[in-house]
């Protein structure tokens, strides 16, 4: 591989990278690809944008769904890995395709973003963690082609807070958290955040929010709309903030 590219949710960008991935990456090329971008506000991506320019790391906001970033991501492969084809003239040898791996955590977006870069359907992309298994490299026009290797970075499930915002965006499967714990957990961060806050979580359903408890709230919101069941509730509340109806927020902020 000339370049990696490492694919992470825009909503949680640290908790979608791995603590090892510099060693693994060593020296080679790498492009960041912040997935997701219609997940964030405006002011939240351009603090990230910030953040990663001041450390010399180039990053590009996307859309897996709708394809926005991808030219400009293949744009900037081609461009990193030019040196490739100066080190093969300079031996006499013919050009060659520079080659991008494509990596990231389970569920961000890997494939929707090949599957738009190459205007077809390559690889299958679904809302499920772990869809993408094999491994094979895949041609765009004829200076570039990619690995699909998506999903192999494992995750850090000992970090207790990055699992949690992962169950959150939902990026790890279903059965492997409790539902009803991660979303009284939202509800604790989504009152926390000052465009959300307490009093945009009881107009939407309708309740008092005593306090900042979150198990509390579901509980309430279970026995108010759902016959008390909680995991109904907790669900409810899990989409509705993944479909944005609390606004489009990243759940973390650039470090200080
Ligand atoms: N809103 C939004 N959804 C996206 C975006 N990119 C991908 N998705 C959705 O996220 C889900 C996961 O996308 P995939 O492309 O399958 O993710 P992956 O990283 O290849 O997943 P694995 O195969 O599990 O490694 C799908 O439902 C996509 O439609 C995006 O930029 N915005």
């Amino acid at each position: 591989m000339d370049v990696v590219i490492e694919v992470r949710d825009a909503r949680i960008p640290l908790s979608t990278t791995h603590p090892l991935m510099d060693q693994w990456l060593g020296n080679r090329k790498r492009i960041l690809v912040l997935n997701r971008e219609d997940m964030i506000s405006m002011a939240d991506r351009n603090a990230w944008a910030t953040y990663f320019a001041k450390q010399g790391t180039k990053v590009i906001f996307s859309n897996g769904q709708l394809g926005m970033g991808t030219m400009k991501l293949s744009r900037l492969a081609k461009a990193l890995a030019s040196d490739v084809n100066v080190k093969r003239r300079s031996k006499g040898l013919l050009p060659r395709a520079v080659r991008a791996g494509i990596v990231g955590y389970p569920n961000v977006g890997k494939s929707s973003l090949i599957n738009r870069l190459l205007k077809r359907r390559m690889c299958p992309a679904a809302p499920r963690p772990g869809v993408t298994r094999v491994l094979k490299w895949v041609r765009f026009g004829k200076d570039l082609e990619f690995l699909d290797s998506p999903g192999i970075i494992p995750m850090r499930i000992s970090d207790q807070a990055a699992a949690i915002k992962l169950a959150i965006c939902d990026d790890i499967g279903e059965r492997s958290y409790d539902v009803a714990d991660v979303a009284a957990i939202l509800v604790q961060m989504l009152a926390r955040i000052p465009t959300v806050g307490i009093t945009a979580l009881q107009n939407r359903y309708k309740i008092d929010m005593d306090g900042t408890c979150g198990k509390t709230f579901v509980q309430k919101l279970a026995l108010h709309l759902f016959n008390g069941d909680t995991h109904q509730a907790a669900f409810r509340i899990l989409t509705d903030f993944r479909k944005g109806k609390f606004g489009w927020i990243s759940l973390e902020r650039p470090p200080r």
